[in-house]
């Protein structure tokens, strides 16, 4: 068995190895998002203890909406397993899938947008994931974010450029049609530049200074939080809530971010701030359980939720 496969736990007899690369797949990114929901504090977002700057939804409703979706990451992992041919004809599959995954997302919600922008990056991950996975485990995060760029290539003019005369429906045609900006689809056509260039340092430098689980991810959040030309802050917000957020998170990031006093003491001011001008940055937040999860496909090691004390004779302390 492959020495990576074996660090992972997957089981590669033949038989087994599809169903349990697929579970291990899914599992990955439904681990990142259940980490990013069970954050806090989060600037302006839905904590365990705060709504932040949402009034029609809390922990509960991403609760439902993440268990709807999660089968939907399974399949799109299995529907990568079993593809055979170029990658640019499994995105039309992976899209299928995760239209019918959003419509249950928002009968789970009552029509509550929780998770859209998420169960798109992550179902396309997913099934890019099972592309690869099918013969060995992921080299890098690289293989996965160049393959998903080349199967996704053209979706940003395909979606968005060819949107013409006619009315734009959703957030993210809108706010193409007055600001040009690209939103998720634009993060995943490049392959995400976001999680590769401030996602993954971040979590990976709190995880070389032996930081708590809670401030690794808070950090790997404020990290994306400045660079991520985050939809829905534009929605709410506009150019400046986007820029006011990104500088913002920079300004943490100077003072050492989750991993000092003065950056903590900052990331609750910026709490308070976004709740008072009712901004959102719900794409990092994302993107923060996207950075988990491809960590975890990787073989990533998190810190223990709980941080065991020993006594000194080497037994947990109760
Ligand atoms: C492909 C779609 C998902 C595109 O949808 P849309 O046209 O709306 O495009 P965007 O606005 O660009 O993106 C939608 C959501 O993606 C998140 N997002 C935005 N920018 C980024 C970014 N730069 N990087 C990563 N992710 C980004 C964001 O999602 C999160 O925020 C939403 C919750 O916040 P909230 O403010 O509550 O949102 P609203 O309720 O809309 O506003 P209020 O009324 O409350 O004020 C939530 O979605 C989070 O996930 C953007 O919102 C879609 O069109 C599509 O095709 N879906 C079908 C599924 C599919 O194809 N799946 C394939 C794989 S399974
Ligand atoms: N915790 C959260 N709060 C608000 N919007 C989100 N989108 C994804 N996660 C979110």
């Amino acid at each position: 068995m492959n020495h990576a496969v074996r660090h992972i736990g997957l089981d590669q007899t033949p038989d087994v190895w599809p169903e349990s690369a697929a579970w291990f797949i899914g599992s990955a990114f439904l681990t990142g998002t259940l980490l990013e929901l069970s954050t806090h504090p989060k600037p302006g977002l839905v904590t365990p203890r705060s709504n932040g700057a949402h009034r029609d939804m809390n922990l509960q409703t991403f609760m439902v909406s993440s268990a709807a979706i999660a089968p939907c990451l399974y399949q799109c992992a299995q529907a990568g397993l079993a593809h055979f041919g170029a990658e640019q004809a499994l995105l039309p599959v992976i899209r299928g899938i995760g239209s019918r995954y959003e419509r249950r997302l928002l009968a789970a919600t009552n029509g509550i947008n929780t998770q859209r922008g998420l169960l798109f990056s992550a179902g396309i991950l997913s099934g890019v994931a099972g592309l690869v996975m099918r013969d060995r485990p992921l080299a890098d995060a690289d293989e996965l974010f160049d393959l998903t760029a080349s199967m996704t290539q053209g979706l940003c003019q395909r979606e968005l450029g060819t949107l013409g005369d006619e009315d734009p429906k959703t957030a993210g045609e809108k706010l193409f049609r007055r600001y040009g900006v690209l939103g998720i689809r634009g993060e995943v056509e490049a392959g995400f530049p976001t999680v590769r260039a401030a996602g993954l340092p971040a979590l990976r430098s709190a995880r070389e200074r032996a930081a708590s689980l809670p401030t690794l991810l808070l950090h790997t959040l404020i990290s994306l939080m400045s660079t991520t030309e985050d939809t829905t802050v534009l929605w709410r917000g506009g150019l400046s809530a986007l820029d006011f957020v990104r500088e913002a998170a920079r300004r943490i990031l100077d003072l050492g971010g989750a991993m000092s006093d003065e950056g903590m003491a900052a990331i609750a001011a910026l709490d308070a701030e976004c709740i008072a001008r009712n901004i959102s940055p719900g794409g990092s937040a994302d993107l923060l359980a996207i950075t988990v999860g491809v960590d975890a496909l990787l073989g990533g090691h998190l810190p223990s939720p709980i941080a065991v004390v020993h006594t000194p004779d080497g037994a947990p302390a109760l």
